[in-house]
């Protein structure tokens, strides 16, 4: 008799998993290798920026109370009695009717209060001096960038568990970390199963195919911020399968497999989860593709048997293997981004499940437009690649039409969200 598996809710099946997610370790790498990781601590700032007060413009700095006497008709002159550029600091003390020549980036004279731009000053020599005279009056303050006006110290900059970009780094970089503390990358084992799969460097011959579901899921592996662990691929041999396996699952941080979770006579990872004394969290899921997925434990340690078939197998990873990596890596928003865009062309398939649609996004007109990115089959390859979201079209329906407005998870977002589920 064939086994009857009784299919649960899709965001059930998200929680069963997360309940197994664990947060990793800490690792300090160089601050150029930290693009794409995700920082470990909290970046709190520890001193102010800027942590002087300082010039925005090219002038001369003054002090405000000498200007208030000038206007177009009565100009205002100065002695220029120092000059500095950025990275200089002037130790000379500034009189009534005194200035220093500052550039962009110089620390204020400890006088002066305003800076006057260069374009608004007239300058000359006289007497082996030299001078400038202003024709408007300035208070105090003003073209002055102050110390800690882009942040003070203190401040919490960047949360522990996100994603360091390029502007993450320019923080990094302010504060002097030039070794950063980065969650480390879990290691994520992937065993292809199937008797039909050949290696892609192997010529097709009849029956066969080429394994490229590790490859895909190699790179779903490296997207999310994992070290992908390719093992190899497995005849559909139980005992092979069993043996290599077991040892497998112990080298690794999660455990990944594709092909042989559903009931046929060759799938046989149900038989050795159970084998191996793993506890299977759900073996079928209320969605399309990817109902098959199944989700076992060993020891804390989660087992993931991603379909066979390239859209179950992609979509069961982002689904369910990307937050437990996200976890790991400290992330607080471990799950696909959702957002709600405009369906270009009809879908007419019915639900029964929630199915979820390799899905490309298009701006028209200032909105968001989704459209599936090729055929919507479990067994499809090609929609896969320029997919870069998928739908999400609740089951019970009768189909959607162009217009209507629908949910979609962003693949190649790097935010994430907290829970994008009911
Ligand atoms: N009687 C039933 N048959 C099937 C059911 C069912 O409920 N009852 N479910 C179907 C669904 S839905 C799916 S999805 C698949 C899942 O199959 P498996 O996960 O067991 O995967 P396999 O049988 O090993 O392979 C399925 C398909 O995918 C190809 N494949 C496998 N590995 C790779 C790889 N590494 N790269 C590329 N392609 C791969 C394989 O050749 C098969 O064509 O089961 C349905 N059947
Ligand atoms: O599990 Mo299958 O992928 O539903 O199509
Ligand atoms: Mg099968």
């Amino acid at each position: 008799m064939v086994e009857r598996r009784k299919p649960i809710p899709v965001e059930d099946a998200v929680k069963k998993v997360m309940n197994f997610s664990r947060t990793g370790l800490i690792e300090e790498v160089d601050i150029n290798q930290c693009y794409g990781r995700f920082l470990a601590e909290d970046l709190i700032a520890d001193h102010d920026v800027p942590p002087f007060n300082r010039s925005p413009y090219d002038g001369f700095a003054i002090r405000s109370i000498d200007t208030k006497d000038a206007n177009l008709e009565h100009q205002v002159e100065f002695e220029v009695i120092d000059e500095i550029g950025a990275g200089f600091v002037s130790d000379k003390r500034v009189g009534s009717f005194q200035a220093v020549r500052i550039m962009t980036g110089a620390q204020m004279p400890v006088d002066c209060d305003a800076v006057v731009m260069l374009e608004l000053t007239k300058e000359y020599k006289r007497n082996g001096s030299t001078f400038m005279s202003i024709k408007r009056s300035f208070q105090s303050g003003d073209n002055i960038s102050f110390q800690g006006e882009d942040t003070s110290k203190g401040t919490t900059l960047v949360k522990k568990g996100t994603f360091i970009n390029p502007g993450v780094k320019a923080l990094l970089a302010t504060f002097g970390y030039h070794k950063v503390k980065v969650a480390k990358k879990p290691v994520v084992g992937i065993y292809a199963t199937g008797t039909e799969l050949l290696d892609v460097e192997e010529a097709l011959v009849p029956g066969k195919i080429r394994n490229s579901n590790s490859h895909m899921i190699f790179a779903q592996i490296e997207r999310a911020g994992g070290i992908p662990k390719y093992l190899g691929k497995l005849p559909d041999d139980f005992e092979l399968c069993y043996t290599s396996i077991k040892k497998a699952v112990e080298e690794v941080d999660l455990f990944l497999t594709t092909g042989g979770v559903s009931v046929g006579d060759y799938d046989y990872l149900p038989a050795i989860y159970e084998k191996l004394g793993a506890e299977v969290l759900f073996n079928k899921i209320a969605m399309r593709p990817g109902s098959v997925t199944t989700v076992a434990q060993l020891g804390g340690k989660l087992l993931f048997g991603l379909s066979g078939n390239p859209s179950a197998c992609y979509v069961g990873f982002e689904l369910y293997v990307r937050p437990i990596i996200r976890k790991a890596l400290f992330s607080p928003n471990p799950h696909l981004v959702k957002v709600i865009a405009e369906l270009g062309e009809d879908f007419k398939k019915p639900n029964p499940f929630t199915r979820f649609v390799r899905s490309r996004l298009a701006f028209h007109e200032g909105k968001v437009m989704v459209s599936p990115s090729g055929v919507d089959k479990s067994n499809i390859v090609s929609s896969i690649a320029t997919a870069n979201a998928l739908m999400v079209l609740p089951g019970g329906t009768r189909g959607y039409q162009k217009g209507d407005m629908v949910d979609i998870f962003l693949l190649e977002e790097q935010e994430g969200s907290t829970w994008s589920w009911a």
